[in-house]
């Protein structure tokens, strides 16, 4: 396709060497190592995908213009992007995929919902967590499959009261529903040869059919039955789930309303942005702690002192965490779970240094390119969390949960369950890589076709402390 004019004199990304990604089935890393050259000289370059010029940008100044200024660089919705694919049709428009007065309107409705997080919650899977390492003392576990039914437990829980209890059964049967929709999403054809959305999915959208239902019911059952007295009541002793706290501030004559559909894509992507995130970063963090066991004791030795034999740190310990705060930092650097966010478009012509960008351009901003850029950071593949110590860092040379007004919703949530997911593991076990791994090298990471990516499986030996 012709190239337009604004963007002529901008760097051009191989559409060959993108193809080759693809056939290997390249994660963020791989993809990074065809790109870094343009892109760290450069900052911006263009790239051929389904029939359009995108942007890919990792360019500081112009991230933080994208980030700040949301009414010139939208969000592209799913409708928009891909408008009869399955994605459309279980995400609809919800917190994520939305621009504008609906993105407030959901915001303001979610955004209270995130200020009281169920710790006990976390503290509950974190105990049958321990349960489940204990019987395995020694012997590699699988840690990536382990953390993400885990999270997966802890959403449900949270968000709208479901227990998937995943850690427990890994076979439930809206457990393989979900993996199996996650699965349909995943595949790559679909996002580079959009035009085969028209054709028939009939047994995906079944599967989707069947989430939606479970979604659907939890959202009207909560609705027609909660009478508002009990929701207040479990608000105060803090026991509603996000969903009820929504549901709550529905109630609201000062906020406008969310409908039952609207509810029910918020979830399907709470699911989404809340469990596979926290999952790929605590695996990854589990890695990197097996692998560099000095870190691995500055965390522990860190924990005891601040918290002896307790599991949920308050406000204050958790600052006094610093170690693990760093490296948790770090970990979100090197791997960050969503290495890509979700497209902007640019609203009109843009000029940018010499060139000017065209209005409609897609616009990727690549996290994974940002946090692994030589112009942002020193050493930049090397684990080392000292470099959190001051902060030194431009504002916007890490993104691990985006930045702007579109930051992520869930930082506190996601953070605190680290926090006591490595303060129940680290303080009984000592955490090692199994001489064959496949990880012993590098981390192998697997490819990121939703924009959101994690290692592939991990096994790792919890051995039981004796101090
Ligand atoms: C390590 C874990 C997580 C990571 C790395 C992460 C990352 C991100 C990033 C990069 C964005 C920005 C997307 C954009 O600008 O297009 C985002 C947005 C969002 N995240 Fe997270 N997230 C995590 C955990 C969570 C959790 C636990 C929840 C909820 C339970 C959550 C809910 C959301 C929501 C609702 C948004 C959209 C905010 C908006 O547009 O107003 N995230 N997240």
């Amino acid at each position: 396709t012709k190239v337009p004019k604004g963007l002529k004199n901008v760097p051009t990304l191989s559409f060959l060497d993108f193809l080759i990604t693809i056939y290997i089935n390249a994660g963020p890393d791989k993809r990074w190592e065809y790109a870094r050259e343009t892109l760290e000289k450069e900052g911006i370059a263009k790239a051929w995908f389904d029939g359009k010029w995108d942007l890919v940008v990792t360019d500081l100044e112009l991230v933080k213009d994208i980030l700040t200024k949301t009414d010139l660089y939208p969000k592209a919705l799913l409708k928009e992007s891909f408008p009869k694919s399955l994605l459309t049709q279980y995400y609809g428009v919800n917190l994520v995929f939305s621009n504008g007065d609906e993105w407030k309107r959901h915001r303001r409705i979610a955004n209270p919902s995130f200020r009281n997080l169920p710790v006990h919650v976390f503290v509950e899977s974190a105990t049958k967590l321990l349960n489940i390492v204990e019987k395995i003392d020694n012997e590699p576990i699988e840690v990536k499959n382990l953390m993400h039914r885990l999270t997966l437990d802890v959403l449900g829980k949270a968000a709208f009261g479901f227990d998937f209890n995943n850690l427990e059964d890994p076979n439930n049967v809206y457990v393989t529903a979900y993996k199996e929709v996650m699965e349909e999403f995943r595949n790559p054809l679909y996002f580079v040869f959009s035009f085969l959305d028209n054709l028939p999915r009939s047994e995906a959208t079944k599967k989707i059919a069947k989430l939606n239902k479970l979604y659907d019911e939890i959202v009207e059952s909560k609705r027609k039955s909660m009478k508002m007295d009990e929701l207040e009541k479990k608000i105060n002793n803090n026991s509603a789930d996000l969903l009820e706290r929504m549901i709550y501030a529905c109630k609201d004559p000062e906020n406008p309303t969310l409908t039952n559909e609207e509810l029910r894509h918020d979830l399907a992507i709470f699911m989404l942005a809340g469990h596979d995130t926290t999952a790929n970063a605590l695996t990854t963090i589990l890695y990197l702690l097996a692998v560099h066991k000095d870190a691995q004791k500055k965390v522990r030795d860190e924990l005891l002192r601040v918290l002896g034999d307790d599991l949920t740190p308050s406000a204050e310990q958790q600052k006094e965490l610093k170690y693990m705060n760093m490296v948790i930092n770090e970990n979100l650097r090197l791997y960050p779970p969503v290495a890509q966010l979700p497209r902007r478009f640019s609203a009109q012509d843009i000029k940018f240094r010499n060139h000017v960008i065209p209005a409609k351009t897609p616009i990727i901003l690549s996290i994974y390119g940002i946090h692994h850029s030589s112009r942002n950071w020193k050493d930049p593949e090397i684990f080392i969390p000292e470099r959190f110590e001051d902060e030194k860092h431009d504002h916007y040379a890490w993104l691990g949960f985006g930045g702007g007004n579109r930051i992520c919703l869930g930082i506190n949530f996601s953070l605190i369950e680290q926090r006591i997911m490595l303060c129940a593991l680290l303080r009984k076990y000592e955490i090692s890589l199994p001489e064959d791994s496949i990880h012993k090298d590098k981390l192998q990471i697997e490819p990121d076709v939703s924009g959101t990516s994690g290692p592939h499986p991990v096994p790792l030996i919890f051995k039981r402390r004796t101090e």
